[in-house]
């Protein structure tokens, strides 16, 4: 029972067998103290800065542990009663959720991709008016606005069908991919086939036309919509577009059953060559913005257009948090997991498990998760740029959200298209202190930072069923190419103000401040790697040993620590699920990152700190072509 009286929404549950692993901690450091020792007192006549240089790496790799140990030291998990939600709140006191979809280029990421994720996110289990619909397209591409057009019309069939049969996943494509036909119910299965190929027709119209490139002229004279791109000159040159495809507030905007509908809005933010955009930031701020004209609701789940929502009660979990009365309030944002559906059975490129599995879940325990940029809810205040605080929490509380001021849709769109101009921000503190931070290019943990640092907690939910599914990168390229970029984005934000040590030391706990470490750390970690991986080899062919003999008693705590410390990550791996041929590939993914896209972003972090580069330095890796 929770201090007023009322049951709470959620649980914290601390996770098991810890004992175990703190166990393991502390042998480890009592090996690591005998190395130590070995290190200091046989220290050698000659070679004495290869040894200086082996004790500084094993130092290094020994607070990295110590980092690890940190996080791992406490996790927690979550769950929800979202029985008692819907007891608590009836369906029409609910509260909006504005839902953000951010895509950015047609020939990357396909339309009929990006819309499976829409009508994914449309179809959630939640009363459809509280729910609207945002696509960012970065792209400005009316390949994109055509597909959204046609999965406006087909959410009309696909919401009911979803409703009635409890479809899982509410994506269309990795449904229908996934799940046989009903088999037992012959009606079922008549409606079943209707709006299969319903959907595959709607695919099939999508991707011709993707593959020609452009909309026919009597396509474009069907909607008004495509009359705006007569304006855009190229993708990094037009002016805004907005199109409110669907207005929640129309009565007439309802599905085959006469149920409503969310709300759908298109949004192609104004872009011009000369001025910087800040990419996926700069997109999911015209959309704070846009949105809290539109519907302005109290929450917003923002995910990648290649992640699709795998679990349709995603948003009542979350909600669980927030509308819990005794802790709901102090929490800015719910992050789900980064899961993916595409990986293959042994994970060749590694899959972030332990990351996600783990690690987050030690960060909730320290403090809170960080902001992993897709499949999480924030509260709209806190991504704001507000403070925590008790009084604000009353305020908001007494505050109605929903417009008062009823507003036809298409003066809505003339009326914000401003909002979403690229000079809207300038002397603004957008980007600044308001919404997603700019000039970092892991402008989400740089977010999360700031967000906790204001005195905002946050928890990590990995509910039974996967929230969403996402897409890793599927070659060798693209993965050490993204793992440089966010090694590279972390360590500048050590390096900058807003390191967690500094700009967080009022409001995060140590520990939390600590747990970052993990990841800001990446890029220094390459330097001690290349020197244990390089040194003792070279050494080797020379006749230099820098360890000590396997016969004498000083080898038996480098032996342990080495030997146990790769086992426990084998065992873990395992226990989270992952195969043993997995754990190899991730092992051997470690070494590659750590050899190569850590050093290259210690390359770029080296000569953006002497001014040779600006900032930020490097787009996502995908998108040279939208700098
Ligand atoms: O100018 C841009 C560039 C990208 N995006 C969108 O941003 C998302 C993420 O971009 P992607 O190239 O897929 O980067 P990833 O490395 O896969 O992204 C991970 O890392 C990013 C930076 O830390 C986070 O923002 C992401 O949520 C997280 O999935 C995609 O939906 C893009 O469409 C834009 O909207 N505008
Ligand atoms: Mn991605």
């Amino acid at each position: 029972m929770g201090k007023n009286g009322y049951l709470p929404l959620f649980e914290t549950r601390p996770a098991r067998g810890l004992v175990f692993f703190r166990s393991y901690a502390a042998s480890i450091f009592i090996g690591i103290c005998f190395i130590c020792f070995h290190r200091v007192s046989y220290f050698p006549v000659t070679e004495r800065w290869v040894w200086v240089g082996m004790f500084v790496a094993e130092l290094w790799f020994s607070f990295y542990f110590f980092i690890t140990v940190i996080v791992k030291w406490n996790p927690v998990f979550r769950c929800t009663f979202k029985d008692r939600l819907s007891s608590r709140f009836e369906e029409e006191e609910l509260l909006g959720v504005d839902i953000f979809v951010c895509t950015a280029d047609p020939r990357l990421e396909p339309p009929t991709m990006v819309v499976s994720t829409v009508l994914s996110v449309m179809a959630y289990d939640y009363p459809p008016h509280k729910l609207s619909v945002y696509l960012s397209d970065d792209g400005c591409s009316d390949l994109t606005f055509y597909a959204l057009l046609e999965a406006s019309g087909f959410a009309q069939l696909w919401l009911p069908f979803c409703r009635k049969l409890k479809v899982e996943p509410t994506s269309p494509e990795a449904y229908f991919q996934t799940t046989p036909e009903p088999v037992d119910d012959a009606f079922m299965a008549n409606e079943w086939l209707i709006i299969k190929k319903t959907y595959e027709d709607m695919r099939i119209r999508i991707e011709s036309m993707t593959r020609l490139g452009k909309v026919p002229a009597d396509i474009r004279k069907e909607h008004k919509g495509f009359d705006e791109w007569d304006f855009v000159v190229s993708r990094h040159d037009h002016p805004s577009i907005l199109q409110i495809l669907i207005d929640g507030r129309d009565p007439n905007a309802i599905d085959t059953e006469g149920k409503a509908l969310p709300t759908l809005v298109y949004l192609a933010r104004e872009k011009r060559p000369q001025i910087h955009h800040n990419f996926k930031a700069g997109a999911l701020n015209a959309l704070i913005r846009i949105s809290s004209r539109i519907s302005n609701a109290p929450f917003i789940l923002n995910v990648d257009c290649d992640m699709h929502s795998n679990n349709s009660k995603a948003i009542r979990d979350a909600l669980c948090f927030f509308l819990d009365e005794d802790n709901g309030h102090e929490i800015a944002y719910v992050q789900y997991p980064q899961t993916f559906g595409n990986l293959t059975k042994n994970e060749i490129y590694g899959s972030l498990r332990v990351v996600m599995k783990l690690e987050l879940a030690g960060f909730d325990g320290n403090g809170g998760p960080c902001y992993i940029g897709t499949g999480c809810v924030h509260r709209r205040e806190s991504l704001c740029g507000m403070k925590y605080s008790k009084e604000l929490i009353v305020e908001s509380k007494a505050m109605k959200y929903d417009r008062k001021i009823i507003e036809k849709a298409s003066s809505i769109e003339e009326n914000c298209k401003a909002l979403a101009s690229c000079t809207y921000e300038e002397n603004t503190p957008w980007g600044k202190e308001m919404g997603v931070k700019y000039g970092c290019v892991v402008e989400d943990i740089l977010t999360g930072i700031c967000i906790q640092s204001r005195g905002w907690r946050s928890v990590y939910l990995t509910p039974q069923r996967e929230a969403f599914l996402g897409m890793v990168p599927t070659t060798l390229l693209d993965t050490l190419v993204q793992h440089k970029r966010w090694a590279e984005g972390d360590f500048q934000i050590f390096l900058s103000k807003h390191c967690p040590f500094v700009y967080g030391c009022q409001n995060m706990p140590l520990k939390l401040q600590l747990s970052y470490c993990i990841y800001l750390f990446w890029v220094p970690n390459c330097f001690a790697t290349l020197y244990y991986v390089f040194v003792p080899s070279f050494c080797l062919l020379k006749g230099i040993s820098l360890f000590p003999k396997i016969s004498s008693s000083w080898g038996i705590p480098y032996l342990y620590v080495i030997v146990v410390h790769r086992v426990q990550s084998l065992v873990e791996f395992v226990w989270l699920g992952g195969t043993v041929r997995g754990w190899l590939n991730e092992q051997r993914m470690w070494m590659f990152k750590r050899t190569t896209s850590y050093f290259f972003a210690a390359i770029d972090n080296i000569l953006k700190l002497w001014g040779f580069r600006s900032q930020p330095s490097s787009s996502p890796a995908k998108w040279p072509m939208t700098i």
